[in-house]
């Protein structure tokens, strides 16, 4: 019964591995550590083909592999842990160092003190691991793997299991010796259960966090500029849309900020500088912008900055923002001097509803029209009806005279 157990445990490691494989080969760039599980899997089915060729415990080469293989198996998987959480782990040489070290131990505590005391010692070291990779995995739960606590916890419970089924089989191993390892033991008939409950439960988990990882990534490509980072009009309508699904949401403004004369700068430096030019307002946009507000590049040399807290503050906003970017300085190798750029900011009225959007979109865009028209370099505000535009942007000079208005 117990041969028949490990032959399918082979089996499910195996073919698990493969898909393991098949998925790090997929994923090119950043496998997500699938390349590192799938060597783990092959180390530990190889490990129980051994052991089924081996027959009885004994004192063999084969045996010996057996057991470094068994004993490097949760360090590799860990290494994939760590790998999956964007952790770049060195393998192969501290694998190979362990699996030294430990064949030499193996040598060493089997002339010491008989073949017994070898298995004992691969359930110790195997249960001292399982606890290390418990604590390790609580740990990860509390930063890198906050967004996956339940999987996260499913690990730890599995793998504390075999911890502690390790620990029990060092214990009669002592009381027992060698005949604690007979296959007929109902003992060794549950641990290759529970191996074999492993071994089909946490591959298709493995699978589970590669999706979740993987539809994370799109999701978040899917609302971001590729070049800044700042959000795209899909991940700013999104953004908005959960700003006003709260029950207690102040009123949004717009800011549509456009670069003067970007183009000279691409006809002057090239591309190249330009894309710099853009990261740096970009970056200069973010740091500047209070908590909560949200960043955006539409398109082109275009950005648009929803202000979250109310109409005075979205004025200061503004030029705060026209100041800083044209403070702002960007170095560009082999000039002497670093480029500078200024911004136009047209300003919408407050807005309650995602559905008013749109409407102070077109607003702020009318009053950065005119903002480029009358000299560029400012900020304006606009207003829905022609006939209020004026009464608005008079009430914006008394708010702060330096904010020049069109
Ligand atoms: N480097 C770079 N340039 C871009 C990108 N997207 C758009 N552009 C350039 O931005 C420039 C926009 O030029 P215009 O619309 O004429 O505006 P402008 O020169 O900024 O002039 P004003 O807006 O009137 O002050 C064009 O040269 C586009 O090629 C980009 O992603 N990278």
């Amino acid at each position: 019964m117990a041969n028949l157990i490990v032959g399918l445990l082979c089996l499910y490691l195996l073919c698990f591995g493969v898909m393991f494989w098949l998925i790090s080969w997929r994923l090119e760039g950043n496998r997500l550590g699938m390349d590192v599980f799938a060597l783990g899997n092959a180390m530990l089915g190889l490990a129980y083909v051994l052991q089924l060729l081996e027959g009885l415990p004994g004192w063999s080469a084969a045996s010996v592999l057996n057991h470094t293989l068994t004993l490097c198996t949760p360090v590799v998987y860990a290494v994939g842990g760590l790998r999956f959480f964007g952790r770049p782990t060195p393998l192969l040489r501290p694998v190979l160092a362990l699996a030294l070290a430990y064949s030499v131990a193996q040598l060493l505590v089997h002339a010491l003190l008989g073949p017994a005391a070898r298995h004992a010692m691969l359930a110790l070291l195997s249960a001292l691991l399982m606890a290390a990779m418990v604590a390790g995995v609580l740990y990860a739960m509390r930063g890198v793997a906050r967004d996956l606590r339940l999987e996260m916890a499913l690990f730890a419970v599995l793998i504390a299991g075999l911890g502690v089924l390790n620990a029990a089989k060092f214990q009669r191993l002592l009381q027992l010796g060698l005949a604690a390892l007979e296959p007929g033991q109902r003992f060794q008939t549950v641990f290759y259960l529970y191996m074999s409950f492993l071994a089909t439960v946490l591959a298709p988990t493995m699978v589970w966090l590669v999706l979740h990882r993987l539809t994370d990534a799109l999701r978040a490509a899917a609302a971001h500029d590729p070049l800044t980072q700042l959000l795209n009009r899909r991940g700013l309508l999104a953004a908005l849309e959960q700003h006003f699904g709260q029950r207690t949401a102040a009123p949004a403004c717009v800011l549509l900020l456009d670069i003067d004369h970007f183009k000279r700068v691409n006809d002057t430096h090239g591309h190249r500088v330009g894309d710099e030019v853009l990261c740096q307002v970009a970056r200069t946009l973010r740091s500047t912008v209070r908590g909560g507000d949200l960043v955006s590049r539409t398109g082109g040399e275009e950005f648009v900055i929803v202000g979250l807290h109310g109409e005075a503050g979205a004025l200061a906003l503004a030029e705060r923002l026209r100041l800083a970017i044209e403070r702002q300085e960007v170095p560009i190798a082999g000039a002497g001097a670093p480029l500078r750029c200024t911004v136009t900011i047209g300003l919408s009225q407050p807005f309650q509803h995602l559905a008013g959007f749109d409407a102070a979109l077109q607003i702020a865009d009318a009053a950065l029209y005119r903002g480029k028209a009358d000299g560029r370099n400012r900020v304006v505000a606009g207003s829905p009806a022609p006939a209020d535009a004026e009464a608005t942007e008079a009430r914006v000079a008394d708010i702060d005279p330096a904010l020049r208005t069109a």
